[in-house]
């Protein structure tokens, strides 16, 4: 059997502090990988079906949890917001109970390298279109939480620390619905929880790192738990999935990429909106198509909406019209779409040859991290445009 090797007195410390809080832990053990943080190996030989982490939901931070109720955020705060002002507030307590916790969580110093909300604007500029909006909506939501709770934290708790806490939460959570709650105990009635109610951090679980195919986490009354999806050899690192994410979404939100991932695909907005006439546009949103202009990467294929734009933009709008009634099959008229989406993503090959020559550029060493990842992207990009484009020639 290969021995797992302890990554560091911390991580033997938060084990040992996990176990009390009743989290049990079946045949696996953190370990450190390069490029990306700590994660999760099998200790030993594992069977598929075998339970490896259960976390009580007594151990699950959440806003239900007394710690947090106690510091009386109002309730109006996002979720999100409320619990990195509690996590913030913590990481300025030394005598926090979560100390061997925050002990194992990743420094400020990763999140500025590999999370692009801490990137410089100059470096931002390089993303993809995609990223750049999921980073808008990111930047705003912490610029409000922000604005909402900095009075309620203090002198001691800076942006910076605060940005970080957030970021803590954005990348560790689990979706908790709160199944141990009767409805009217719920922070909200159950019927009206978003998903943005639904934030729970769990302990040692948080080491899991995702892959488009891994281990699927679980929930029910009595907690989380992670079962292995597939028998694992010792010393294989076990993955978990965050859900079917493109490269995009999981850079701005977890600050990495994959190499292989089959949820992956591009928004196509930029260069649909480009093209459209205002009168286009406003027929697109009365209709209720206007934006999230999605194409996959395997197989290269566009979803709904983006036939429905590009139809209007291409043919004479009663043929749009009767696609969109379910009128037309809109068979006919493909031909004529793929040849107009052809000249559209041959257009997109150029720009992103230009990024990828602007990223080049950068200076050796300035962000050499970001720099990689960046390349990584844009190169990842223009090979699911150039497929795409093949496609659409044959
Ligand atoms: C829930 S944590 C997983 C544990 C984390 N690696 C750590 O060091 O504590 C999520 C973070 O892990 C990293 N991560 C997860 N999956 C990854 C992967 N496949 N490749 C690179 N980094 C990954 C990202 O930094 C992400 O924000």
């Amino acid at each position: 059997m290969t021995t797992v090797l302890s990554p560091g007195e911390e991580h033997d410390r938060f084990i040992e502090w996990a176990q009390e809080q009743g989290i049990q832990i079946n045949g696996v053990a953190p370990a450190k990988f390069v490029g990306r943080g700590m994660g999760i190996v099998a200790a030993r030989d594992l069977k598929k079906g075998e339970k490896l982490v259960s976390v009580p939901t007594s151990a699950i931070l959440n806003i239900d949890t007394k710690s947090v109720k106690d510091c009386d955020f109002p309730r109006n705060i996002s979720v999100h917001g409320r619990l990195a002002g509690y996590i913030a507030l913590e990481h300025e307590n030394r005598k926090s109970t979560f100390q061997p916790w925050q002990d194992v969580w990743p420094t400020k110093a990763e999140f500025n390298e590999i999370m692009p909300l801490n990137w410089e604007k100059s470096l931002q500029e390089l993303l993809p279109e995609p990223a750049k909006d999921l980073l808008n909506a990111q930047c705003k939501k912490l610029e409000k939480d922000w604005s909402d709770l900095q009075s309620h934290l203090g002198s001691k708790v800076t942006k910076s620390l605060f940005t970080y806490a957030w970021l803590i939460v954005n990348t560790r959570c689990f979706y908790w619905d709160y199944p141990n709650l009767p409805a009217s105990r719920l922070p909200k009635k159950r019927g009206h929880l978003t998903a943005d109610d639904c934030y729970g951090l769990c302990p040692f679980m948080d080491y899991f790192n995702h892959a488009d195919e891994g281990c699927d986490p679980d929930h029910d009354a009595k907690g989380y738990f992670v079962t292995a999806n597939r028998d694992y050899k010792a010393g294989e690192e076990i993955y978990v999935t965050y859900g079917p994410h493109t490269n995009d979404f999981l850079l701005v939100e977890y600050g990495f990429i994959l190499t292989s991932n089959r949820s992956d695909g591009t928004r196509l907005d930029h260069l649909i909106f480009s093209k459209l006439s205002k009168e286009q546009a406003e027929i697109l949103k009365e209709d209720g198509f206007y934006g999230k202009y999605s194409s996959t990467a395997t197989p290269p294929s566009i979803c709904y909406r983006t036939q429905t734009a590009l139809r209007l933009l291409t043919l004479p709008s009663r043929r749009y019209t009767a696609f969109i009634s379910g009128n037309d099959d809109g068979s006919v008229d493909q031909p004529a779409v793929n040849s107009y989406l052809k000249k559209l993503l041959e257009g997109y090959q150029r720009e992103i040859m230009a990024m990828e020559e602007r990223v080049g550029e950068l200076e050796k060493g300035v962000g050499a991290a970001q720099k990689d990842v960046l390349a990584k992207r844009w190169r990842q990009l223009r090979e699911m445009v150039g497929t795409f484009v093949k496609e659409l020639s044959t």
